[in-house]
């Protein structure tokens, strides 16, 4: 099997690792939404029994079920009611699931857009992508979704591959629901991997915590496997505590325009961007960022330092050079670099900047951007941001640059 390709993502104060990678595939039409009947109420009653398809059956209630099959101490646990009957399958530890049966019961209800607001479609030399189908504006919903499969870490790189292959065969073709399944079985291996589940799953997974010691797992969401790389991207993802990958377009988008997320750190320097992009996905990064010519890519590389410099002096309490103009200046850099898919960070960090500097006004204008780009107003960051923004004079930051 090949190597794992892990790769950070600074994702606000939560950095996610993932690797995902897909090679081309035949076609996968989005389907449309039933169209509207034209008929008044009254009517449909009339008719309603003649022709109106039978109501769908309610989805099984969420159970867990398993263990079934094991190897070692990792087995299948499988729950077709989780998320009102989407389903989820999972080859993990005894100790895991219990970990995962409590996090469900956190879990907010999942809708996704409806209708999406994208097509899938062909993409020159990128095979399937995804194009905006409606204007999309800062803050609009691309997806929601829980996991299909999540596979614990150690089963994926520390059993053989011999080892390994009748478990997840069993965990897809015996324990998803059959919608989850296709949609599993419709995404690309990158690899070549003759198994083809594991290649799946190798190029298609987001590295997630379940929280408490030894609970990495891979979470494999098929619908965002669809999402092409852009170093500049318009859509940021967020995976929330309880499971939930969410993608938000972080500036407006046009009608027909791709809909892209980062593979990559962004803030690393355009050479290492696209060494990884080839290694890992096997594509040369030919993105806007990665397409410019050497002077502004050099100097793309320049502001991309300057920033990391800017961030240590903030995060730094005793560091006596953070000024109401290094604040703007750091905010004016991620404009310049299109940064905006990775702004929650720098908005948490300059927010209390501005409130350690005794300035109310921009500590609260900070904090709800920071809020608000943090990805889920549930999270621990949104949450913390909102109280600052409630009351920065209160805040364990009020004035501690400034003293008084
Ligand atoms: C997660 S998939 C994206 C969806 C994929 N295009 C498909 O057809 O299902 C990743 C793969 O898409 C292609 N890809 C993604 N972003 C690309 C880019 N910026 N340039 C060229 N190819 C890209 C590469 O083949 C990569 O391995």
């Amino acid at each position: 099997m090949r190597p794992l390709h892990i790769l950070s993502l600074a994702v606000g104060a939560s950095a996610l690792q993932r690797q995902i990678s897909l090679s081309p595939t035949a076609s996968c039409p989005w389907r449309l939404p039933p169209p509207q009947l034209a008929c008044s109420i009254d009517e449909l009653d009339d008719l309603s029994s003649a022709i109106l398809p039978p109501r769908p059956p309610s989805p099984p209630p969420s159970k867990w079920e398993g263990p079934h099959d094991c190897v070692n101490q990792y087995c299948i646990f499988s729950n077709p009611g989780f998320a009102d009957g989407r389903g989820i399958v999972t080859i993990t530890t005894a100790r895991a699931i219990e970990k995962l049966k409590a996090i469900e019961q956190t879990r907010n209800i999942v809708h996704p857009p409806n209708p999406p607001p994208y097509t899938i479609a062909p993409i020159p030399a990128k095979g399937l992508g995804l194009l905006a189908n409606t204007t999309l504006h800062r803050g609009t919903p691309i997806m929601r979704h829980t996991p299909a499969v999540l596979i614990h870490r150690s089963f994926l790189e520390h059993l053989p591959p011999r080892r390994q292959h009748a478990l997840l065969d069993a965990a897809i073709t015996q324990h998803l629901p059959l919608t989850l399944r296709e949609a599993f079985l419709a995404q690309m291996g990158h690899f070549g991997n003759p198994h083809k589940i594991s290649d799946i799953l190798i190029t298609n997974s987001f590295q997630m915590d379940l929280g408490g010691d030894d609970n990495h797992h891979y979470g494999n969401f098929p619908e965002v496997s669809r999402f092409n790389h852009d170093c500049r991207p318009n859509v940021a993802f967020h995976i929330g505590a309880d499971l939930t990958h969410t993608t938000t377009a972080v500036r407006a988008v046009q009608p027909g325009e791709e809909l892209t997320i980062s593979y990559l750190g962004m803030f690393e320097p355009r050479a290492m961007r696209q060494q990884r992009a080839l290694q890992a996905w096997g594509f040369a990064c030919t993105c806007s960022q990665c397409g410019l010519g050497e002077g502004p890519a050099a100097k793309s590389d320049g502001r991309l330092e300057e920033i990391a410099r800017i961030e240590g002096a903030m995060a730094d309490v005793a560091s006596g050079g953070v000024t109401p103009a290094l604040l703007r200046r750091v905010v004016r850099l991620y404009k310049e670099e299109r940064l905006e898919a990775s702004v929650a960070g720098v908005y948490t960090l300059v927010a209390m900047n501005w409130n350690m500097l005794g300035e109310e006004g921009m500590a609260r204008k900070y904090a709800g951007l920071a809020a608000e780009a943090a990805g889920g107003e549930g999270e621990g960051d949104a949450v913390a941001m909102r109280e600052l923004e409630r009351d920065p004079r209160g805040h364990f930051t009020w004035r501690r640059r400034v003293g008084g």
